[in-house]
């Protein structure tokens, strides 16, 4: 089965946007990875052109039950509605700590978000961090991290395979590797203030997953220069291509600009998964796809890399992988 794309008409469904464009956003059946070797092939190639083109894709048939996305969903939004004072006890500007909430623009690009951001895998080593309000919460999003990392694990895999890369590439440090969650609450659209609640970035790590609440994530497809909004796609996640898989894949695969807007119907949610090596590794272009006619285009850095980097970024955001870029002129 061939993959499926939407039409141009769902990708208009926020208000207050520009036209959107006729690009078309692949929905990928993941079930087909596990399928007899033809099915797997044929989905790799899909994956891989998801990735060249588009630089995201949604997926389905992903073995997240209903009930896990729906429980993550409510665990983010009841932490949200617990009091000031509660989530005050998770503020920090500290952005090593294990988890962190926010309100402000302090990172240079929320508008309008109040965010909880914590690490997720493997689980034992920081649910213990975690917030214990709503009572449900450990449970809830700790079902959900590890369903996320799995099919992380999954992508992550055929991403590599489409790359060319041997079967199990990297595989033991994914398995090892950061996975950060980000969820985001943005308030509804009011006509007075900025329909922008999260600026034009990209993000840091290999893969990000994200649910959405309701919509309001918009993308800038590679070589096109209109936002471009996401739809809600029942039982989808989606995914999207991060800074460190555009340096793994030595410029083959782009990462993603996205941004959010503000919903116009109602207050929105979102968690975004998102997935890396081990904080100390350093990701740099694979030896396979290096060679006299593509020479390496970045330079290597880690996680922690990451974090040495974003104060900068405060007054004057710029993207991760630009500063790694080697300048051969
Ligand atoms: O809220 C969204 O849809 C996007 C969130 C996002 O880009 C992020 O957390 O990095
Ligand atoms: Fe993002």
């Amino acid at each position: 089965m061939p993959p499926c794309f939407l039409p141009a008409s769902m990708a208009s469904q926020v208000g207050q946007l520009p036209p959107a464009s006729s690009w078309p956003l692949p929905v990928i059946n993941l079930g087909r990875l596990s399928k007899d070797p033809a099915t797997r092939a044929l989905a790799i190639q899909d994956i891989a052109r998801a990735c060249r083109e588009q630089g995201c894709f949604e997926v389905v048939n992903h073995g997240v039950s209903k009930s896990i996305m729906k429980g993550a969903l409510e665990a983010a939004s009841e932490f949200f509605e617990t009091s000031p004072e509660y989530k005050e006890l998770f503020a920090s500007t500290d952005i090593r700590r294990p988890i962190r909430y926010d309100t402000s623009s302090r990172d240079g690009i929320s508008k309008a978000r109040s965010f909880l951001k914590h690490y997720a895998n493997p689980l034992e080593d920081w649910v213990q961090y975690w917030p214990m309000q709503p009572p449900t919460y450990r449970k809830k999003m700790g079902d959900y991290a590890v369903e996320l990392q799995r099919v992380s694990m999954q992508l992550m895999d055929a991403i590599l395979q489409g790359l060319g890369l041997e079967p199990l590439y990297l595989q033991e440090k994914l398995e090892n590797g950061v996975q950060f969650l980000a969820l985001n609450n943005y308030p509804q659209f009011s006509h007075q203030g900025d329909k922008v609640g999260l600026a034009a970035h990209s993000d840091y790590g290999f893969l990000t997953i994200l649910l959405q609440s309701s919509p309001g994530l918009e993308v800038m497809p590679h070589d096109e220069n209109t936002w471009t909004a996401v739809p809600v796609v029942p039982g989808a996640l989606h995914v999207h291509i991060g800074d460190h898989l555009e340096v793994l894949s030595n410029g083959q695969i782009k990462s993603l600009v996205h941004r959010a807007v503000l919903n116009p119907d109602e207050a929105r949610i979102s968690i975004a998964s998102i997935h890396g090596l081990p904080m100390d590794e350093k990701v740099r272009c694979a030896d396979e796809l290096v060679d006299e006619e593509h020479p390496e285009m970045y330079r290597e850095s880690s996680f922690q890399d990451f974090l040495d980097f974003l104060p900068s970024n405060i007054n004057n955001y710029k993207r991760f992988v630009e500063s790694l870029k080697i300048d051969r002129a």
